[in-house]
């Protein structure tokens, strides 16, 4: 008999398409196993009419998908690194994460326009995005939208939207790469901690050898320095903030963005290091960038 293996994933098509990836892979490499896919809603999922500060951060996208893990429902969680909450409980460690997607974000207009018209509010929920383009485009207005990438183009391609940002990362595993009008670069927008990385997750002293070859180490040291960062700031509760990193050889580049609520000035900033320094690498910036008083843009 086959040994089975059950993969949890929140039940958006993007959500889908990710846990997908992972379990194509096993089915090619480990005809041994029998994968199986447990998709659920969320109480992030369910919730769309408040932005998530309000009713509870990150951990409502995680918390039906760690139960499933803790009743052994489920044996691997697939997640959106970025939709994960700074603490994860002991038990259900993160086994390791994916190559990286594409981590920029990106500009989508609705279907038939050629040109951003800042008459109408860009649909954008993430402080963290609606700062870095006010520098961008001083002129624009931004709406709040929830919901997932599909509902999102929805809303915009029937709505009072002029545009919406969103991470190319979604928009490429779900084959909307044609919908993209502009790719800010990475100086442009800061990407969110983790965007473009799956992070999989599994219960505490199980074996998960089967999935080390999908593992990828540059991808693990950046999501390391990315979220110490953060961590370091503010535990990733409510601070914009913003990381991304760039392993080269043996170096690790670490770019970082934190907005101070109470100066109203935000902080950024870039340190190196090597690869095995990525955890204090994060640590040491946001150091840096929170302890600053008068620091700089
Ligand atoms: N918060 C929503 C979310 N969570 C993960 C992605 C896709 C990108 C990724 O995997 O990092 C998205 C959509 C978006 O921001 O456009």
């Amino acid at each position: 008999m086959k040994k089975a293996i059950v993969i949890g994933s929140r039940e958006s098509k993007l959500a889908v398409i990710q846990s997908q990836m992972v379990i194509s892979y096993l089915e090619e490499k480990r005809p041994d196993l029998e994968l199986k896919l447990l998709t659920m809603k969320t109480t992030g999922d369910k919730i769309l009419d408040q932005t998530l500060d309000k009713i509870g951060g990150k951990g409502l996208f995680v918390k039906e998908l760690d139960k499933a893990l803790l009743d052994k429902k489920s044996d691997v969680s697939v997640h959106s690194l970025k939709d994960m909450p700074m603490q994860i409980p002991k038990e259900l460690p993160i086994i390791g994460f994916s190559k990286r997607e594409d981590p920029r974000d990106v500009l989508i207009l609705p279907k038939g326009r050629k040109q951003l018209d800042f008459k109408d509010p860009i649909g954008c929920s993430s402080r963290r995005r609606m700062l870095q383009l006010k520098e961008l485009f001083p002129k624009a207005q931004f709406q709040s939208i929830r919901g997932n990438v599909l509902t999102r183009l929805e809303k915009l391609d029937h709505g009072k939207y002029g545009a919406l940002i969103l991470a190319a990362a979604g928009m490429k595993r779900l084959g909307l790469e044609e919908r993209i009008s502009r790719y800010f670069t990475i100086e442009e927008i800061l990407p969110a901690p983790g965007q473009g990385i799956l992070a999989l997750q599994g219960r505490e002293g199980e074996d998960y050898s089967y999935l080390d070859d999908f593992l990828d180490q540059e991808s693990a040291y950046a999501a390391i320095a990315e979220r110490a960062f953060v961590k370091e700031l503010d535990g990733g509760c409510s601070s914009p903030t913003a990381a991304y990193a760039q392993v080269t050889g043996d170096r690790i580049f670490l770019t970082g963005l934190y907005y101070n609520e109470e100066s109203k000035k935000y902080y950024k900033g870039s340190m190196e290091d090597k690869v095995e320094n990525a955890k204090i690498l994060g640590i040491r910036l946001a150091e840096c960038l929170g302890g600053k008083k008068d620091g700089h843009r």
